[in-house]
């Protein structure tokens, strides 16, 4: 097994940087470099020198193998971040036989190898690092944490306790009086497949939390919406005028709402029209405005056309700074109504997110799905009768494969490449 490096800090100057070694080496080259290490899981000061030349004065802290964050014999180097000095101990590092610089993940992909991780921790890590939001921050680190496997290991009891009814029966199946073991597999095997449903039911708002919520503007031509748009955002994201009809496009802003990652759109002006260009405007801006998470309609004093709020957007006025009405009224220009805008857009967004479970991903949907077919067959084997029995045990084995995968336990080989390229070196 090859020993690797890597900076594991971001790259540019900073005021300290961390270089992780892992690998059965770790320690050798921390020691070719340090003189002597410190006691593992000590923190020593020592000065790194390579051929008599003086590197830095660093902070070197060493992980016994089986007792590290890549399960490996690890050993890392606390130097001052300046890019010269980074550099110039990556440099000596690349010097020592054996030694090579990580690929991107590659730590982690170790941690997974060594079995300090699961597959789901995997992707939860990636997650926390790319968290900008605390709801992103707070789902991914449950994620790491390994919440996925908590609830995989539940359910696989489950089904195993099932199995071994079933298989039970298929070995005495002689017996004078068999024992009907069906409605306690089918206890289990509905335990499992609710709380299956429920996990994929919660899916839908984990992903919103992990992607980030759409939240369209709507309303009339020169009601207001890319001034309101500019107004929330900050900047000039979209260009505004007096003249109806100035938004064709959909302009997308990428801000953070009460914690959530929103993406804001600022849509066409809605009306019937007979210029080409800006109907196919009205167009996409009623297609994003339904795929949307939440709508918000700004009313210049009469209905939008085209579409109708549903249940929980909101309805607001715009240009209160001319004129106020029933209801919550707000004004891109002056600013008036933005917070309490907010609010209600964050109280919904918290409304939207807090159905979010453990599962987070396309891959965790597919692979939930797959476990609830294979249980469907086995509960309909299971009410045929005994002498359904075998092909009962194999749905339910079938499951139970389905729902290792999502720990990467099994058929995942593939999939590693693509979760792993995402990572950054030093990860
Ligand atoms: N300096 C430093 N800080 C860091 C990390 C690191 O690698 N180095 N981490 C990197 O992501 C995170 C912490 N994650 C870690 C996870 C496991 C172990 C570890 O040594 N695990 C051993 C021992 C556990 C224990 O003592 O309780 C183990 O699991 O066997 C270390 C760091 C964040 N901070
Ligand atoms: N008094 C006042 N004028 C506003 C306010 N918001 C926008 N306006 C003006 O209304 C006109 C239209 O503003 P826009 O933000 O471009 O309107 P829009 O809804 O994006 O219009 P379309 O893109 O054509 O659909 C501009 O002249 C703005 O200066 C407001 O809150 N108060
Ligand atoms: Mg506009």
């Amino acid at each position: 097994m090859d020993t690797i490096y890597a900076l594991a800090t971001a790259r540019g100057k900073a005021g300290v940087a961390v270089i992780r070694i892992s690998g059965p080496l770790a320690w050798q080259a921390a020691r070719n470099l340090a003189g002597t290490l410190p006691e593992p899981r000590v923190a020593g000061l020592r000065r790194l020198r390579l051929a008599g030349e003086e590197l830095d004065e660093a902070v070197v802290l060493c992980f016994e193998r089986g007792a590290s964050f890549t399960g490996d014999e690890v050993a890392e180097l606390h130097i001052h971040g300046a890019i010269a000095t980074v550099s110039a101990v990556l440099r000596a590092l690349g010097q020592i036989d054996g030694l090579r610089l990580a690929e991107p993940g590659e730590f982690t992909r170790r941690a997974l190898e060594n079995e300090r991780l699961d597959l789901a921790q995997v992707e939860g890590l990636s997650d926390l690092i790319e968290a900008e939001t605390e709801a992103q921050r707070k789902q991914a680190l449950k994620v790491l944490s390994g919440a996925v496997g908590a609830l995989v290991e539940d359910w696989r009891a489950k089904l195993i306790r099932a199995g071994a009814l079933i298989e039970a029966t298929i070995d005495f199946a002689d017996e004078e009086v068999p024992v009907d073991v069906s409605p306690e597999v089918l206890e289990l095997i509905d335990a499992v497949s609710a709380g299956i449903r429920d996990e994929l039911r919660r899916l839908g708002a984990a992903e919103r939390i992990r992607e980030g919520f759409e939240v369209a503007i709507v309303g009339r031509p020169n009601a207001g919406k890319s001034t309101l748009l500019n107004a929330l955002a900050g900047r000039e994201a979209a260009i505004t005028s007096e003249f109806a009809g100035t938004t064709r496009d959909v302009i997308e802003v990428r801000m953070e709402i009460g914690g959530q990652a929103v993406t804001l759109l600022d849509t066409a002006g809605l009306r019937e029209t007979d210029d080409v260009v800006e109907a196919i405007g009205v167009e996409r801006a009623l297609d994003r405005a339904r795929q949307s998470d939440l709508r918000v309609f700004l009313l210049d004093g009469e209905e939008v056309p085209l579409i109708a709020p549903e249940p929980g957007d909101l309805v607001v006025h715009g240009k209160a700074d001319i004129a106020a009405h029933d209801g919550l009224n707000v004004s891109g220009k002056t600013g008036e109504g933005l917070g309490e805008l907010l609010s209600a857009i964050e109280e919904r967004l918290s409304g939207l997110g807090e159905g979010a479970g453990v599962m987070t991903r396309e891959r965790h949907r597919v692979a939930m799905q797959r476990a609830f077919g294979a249980l469907e067959s086995a509960r309909d084997e299971v009410l045929r009768g005994s002498d359904r029995s075998e092909l009962a045990a194999e749905s339910l084995r079938q499951a139970a494969w389905a729902l290792e995968a999502l720990l990467g336990r099994v058929d995942v080989e593939n999939l590693l490449d693509e979760i792993f390229s995402s990572f950054c070196i030093g990860k």
